[in-house]
């Protein structure tokens, strides 16, 4: 029966790699039956070839992707879970993917995305190029966006933003909506990073820009998880909206950069450019001051930091806030760190959020215990690997499933506790052995092909929870003990949730 179902979709060279034991032995090489050492080339161990694996998949490698993603993420096929409970007791497999060697550091694309962008010969956004492209377009960018001292220069950006949302959710004691208003809050602050400039979707839940973004999250989250040939079909209806909103998009993001370069060149012919810099950080104005980046790829890059930085930060900010508002004890610990810390102050500086390791360790355990993603990083083999005894060839995708990593006893005891002790050093052998181990922990994926806005997002997120604490004694409705989610493209409520604001 399990077997029947797989190859009804042809899946792909696709497996899904679990972690491991307690002894964390890496054995990361090219496959082979001999292995060089001191005494000369000497027999290994035999390795089984890939098909001998199971649930090894073979077929068009896309579709079986998301099924085997969905299957197995949604535990709705043993075959899949199985391969999970078989694969687990054994060695190290995380490790042995994420530290496989990589050049060219091919991820799974969006196929939707893809499709799109090959037929109106748009170009190609950072997240569907790879290599040297790839490179070319992330060294500049990753420069200003992963640099902590960088990203600091935004806070003030950030605050504002999060002021107004503070004095939004002030006008009333709850909202019905908290997801919705967080990706508002989140195009609204991503919008500072990218255009310098308010989009004023805080005020109006019907914000063109903010309906655009939603719907076309909506739409790429379907095509992952519930694909269909017709998504990719040009006169489908879903694949016609889902043109009409990227169009939108690219639109509003190109309308707000090109406006954003003419202001900038006032300011030039102004002689008032150098001034406005010094008190203002300003993205686009870095990218194309670079001489290695040209404006068609600054355009590029800032439209895809806009697409990519809004659900992601919505969705971790909504559990974050729920999950301090479902243990009112660790909310409690929070309130007094930022007593102690920030006091009353409504001006936050990169000092504050260097000593709030309370307040960091609830972030991290959020992420752990919803992890973000619907399953983990993936990426294309650029070499034969040998895991756990069976020959896994070039060319192979192969997923580790960080969300069941990141809820496994082995590396988090107590795991579907929200513990964000866990992540503070002195009670690290007690809650925590994952510091033994990083892999177990990826919620900004792995390696040089990371979250490239993992800097931006956090100091965000940061910055919205204290200021939201700061301000107000948070909950849910009574009677509400947990919040339940699911997969899009990444993890979301399954319905909308209601969050209660008492003001402190
Ligand atoms: C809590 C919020 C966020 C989470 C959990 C998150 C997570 C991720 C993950 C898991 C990846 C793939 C990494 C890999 O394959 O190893 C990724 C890639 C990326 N993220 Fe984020 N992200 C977040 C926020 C943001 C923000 C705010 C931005 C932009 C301002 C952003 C921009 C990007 C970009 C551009 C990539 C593609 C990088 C590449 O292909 O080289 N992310 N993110």
């Amino acid at each position: 029966m399990k077997m029947s179902i797989l190859h009804k979709f042809r899946p792909p060279h696709l497996i899904n790699r679990q972690s491991c034991a307690k002894v964390f032995s890496c054995y990361t090489r090219r496959t082979s039956a001999t292995t060089t050492t001191n005494e000369g080339t000497k027999p290994t161990h035999s390795v089984k070839p890939f098909s001998e694996m199971p649930e090894a998949l073979s077929g068009p490698r896309f579709i079986s992707m998301f099924y085997f993603i969905y299957l197995y993420i949604t535990k709705k096929s043993p075959a899949l879970t199985s391969f999970y409970t078989t694969m687990k007791q054994k060695h190290d497999y995380a490790k042995t993917v994420f530290q496989a060697p990589e050049k060219e550091h091919r991820r799974f694309k969006l196929q939707l995305m893809d499709f799109f962008t090959k037929k109106n010969n748009f170009q190609k956004p950072l997240a569907l190029l790879d290599g040297k492209e790839w490179e070319v377009q992330r060294k500049p960018t990753q420069e200003k966006m992963l640099r902590p001292a960088v990203v600091a220069n935004y806070v003030p950006l950030i605050e504002k933003v999060t002021d107004d949302f503070i004095e939004k959710l002030g006008r009333k004691d709850k909202t019905e909506d908290l997801f919705t208003d967080l990706l508002n809050y989140a195009t609204e602050s991503v919008g500072m990073l990218c255009f310098n400039k308010r989009l004023g979707c805080m005020e109006n839940d019907n914000n063109p820009v903010a309906v655009n973004v939603r719907k076309l999250f909506e739409m790429l989250g379907t095509s992952v998880m519930r694909p269909r040939k017709s998504h990719m079909t040009p006169d489908s209806k879903f694949y016609q909206e889902y043109e009409k909103e990227t169009f939108e998009f690219t639109k509003i993001a190109g309308d707000l950069i090109d406006s954003q370069k003419v202001l900038l060149t006032k300011m030039k012919d102004e002689g008032r450019l150098e001034k406005y810099l010094e008190e203002e950080p300003n993205f686009l104005h870095s990218l194309l001051s670079d001489p290695r980046v040209t404006e068609e790829s600054a355009t590029s890059m800032v439209t895809t930091l806009f697409g990519a930085g809004i659900e992601t930060s919505a969705n971790t900010l909504t559990f974050v806030l729920t999950d301090l508002s479902l243990y009112p004890d660790k909310q409690k610990t929070l309130y007094e760190e930022i007593q102690r810390v920030v006091g009353d102050s409504t001006n936050l500086t990169k000092e504050h959020l260097a000593r709030m390791s309370y307040l960091k360790a609830c972030v991290k355990e959020s992420l752990r215990r919803t992890f973000p993603l619907s399953s983990g990083t993936g990426r294309y083999l650029e070499t034969d690997l040998e895991v756990g005894g069976y020959e896994i060839p070039k060319d192979t995708l192969v997923v580790v499933n960080s969300a069941l990593m990141s809820n496994d006893e082995r590396f988090f005891p107590r795991p579907t506790e929200y513990l964000p002790e866990r992540w503070l050093r002195d009670t690290e052998g007690e809650l925590t052995v994952s510091r033994n181990f990083p892999f177990a922990y990826t919620p900004f994926g792995n390696g040089p092909r990371s979250c490239l806005g993992q800097r931006f997002a956090e100091n965000e997120i940061f910055i919205a929870v204290i200021k939201i604490i700061q301000n107000f004694q948070i909950s849910l409705p009574a009677g509400v003990t947990e919040i339940k989610s699911d997969y899009t493209l990444f993890r979301t409520p399954s319905e909308k949730v209601t969050l209660y604001f008492k003001k402190r």
